[in-house]
């Protein structure tokens, strides 16, 4: 589901991917009835992944507000949704129960979302573990290694490596969650599973082309490989 203009740039992009066209405002953003258009289709869905590149304007802060509503789908959100509910300060404005919910935030969205700057990693791993407790949503801290935190514990990744710091590889994460979502995992188990084929993935793709020179895309290209 992309602002309109964005459509045949993305349905370009793979002969399989089915697009929905939202509305679009003037700087060809989602404009603030695209959610309005969203709720039908949403209903159908078995799991819902939103975020990256979607900016934080007005008509995803709406996208961003519906999907958080939407506690009876699982919903893996990352990036911008992230950032948009850091200007929700949905740290203390959360409601009791959230629903199945994953939150991939680099350290620099973890910041904005938490409050606690990426220079301390471990306390940036304690804050996300209080919340995850709060709500019961389950955090991936993203970094080198990974560590997922949820109601029911702490799990450090072991695949990954620093060729998958180039942009868009954290957005492949996000794909690969809500798949793995959709498939009827658990965000627990989603989000674990998630984590360590997407860095298995990026450990095959640095075999093949060097951490160097790959891309997100590399990534992508090796997921076959890793699953
Ligand atoms: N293909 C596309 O079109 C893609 C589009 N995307 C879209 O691009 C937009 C910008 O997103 P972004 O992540 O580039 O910038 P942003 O959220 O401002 O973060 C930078 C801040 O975070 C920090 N920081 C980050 N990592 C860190 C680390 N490991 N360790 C420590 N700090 C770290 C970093 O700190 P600094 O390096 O400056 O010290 C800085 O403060 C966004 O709209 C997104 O949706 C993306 O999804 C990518 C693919
Ligand atoms: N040194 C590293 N070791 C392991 N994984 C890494 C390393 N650097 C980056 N990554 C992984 O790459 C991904 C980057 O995600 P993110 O920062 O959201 O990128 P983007 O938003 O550009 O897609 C994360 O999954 C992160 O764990
Ligand atoms: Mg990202």
């Amino acid at each position: 589901a992309v602002p309109d203009r964005c459509l045949e740039t993305v349905a370009a992009f793979h002969p399989c991917v089915m697009t929905i066209a939202l509305p679009d405002d003037e700087y060809g953003a989602f404009a603030v009835d695209a959610p309005s258009r969203l709720s039908n289709a949403l209903a159908k869905f078995d799991a819902v992944g939103a975020g990256p590149g979607m900016t934080t304007g007005p008509g995803s802060v709406r996208i961003v507000e519906r999907l958080l509503a939407l506690t009876s789908i699982p919903r893996v959100l990352d990036a911008d949704a992230i950032n948009v509910m850091a200007e929700l300060d949905w740290a203390t404005t959360h409601p009791d129960q959230v629903g199945p919910l994953v939150l991939t935030p680099h350290p620099g969205e973890l910041h904005r979302l938490v409050g606690v700057a990426p220079k301390d990693r471990e306390l940036q791993i304690v804050a996300s573990e209080t919340l995850a407790n709060r709500t019961g949503a389950v955090i991936v801290v993203k970094g080198g290694p990974t560590v997922v935190v949820g109601p029911d514990g702490r799990y450090t990744n072991t695949t990954g490596n620093p060729g998958m710091a180039t942009g868009g590889s954290g957005d492949v994460l996000t794909g690969v969650i809500a798949s793995l979502l959709g498939q009827g995992l658990s965000p627990w188990d989603a989000a674990r599973l998630g984590v360590w084929i997407h860095g298995r993935a990026g450990d095959l793709a640095a075999t093949q082309y060097g951490q160097a020179s790959m891309t997100a895309l590399e990534i992508v290209h090796s997921l076959h490989r890793a699953f």
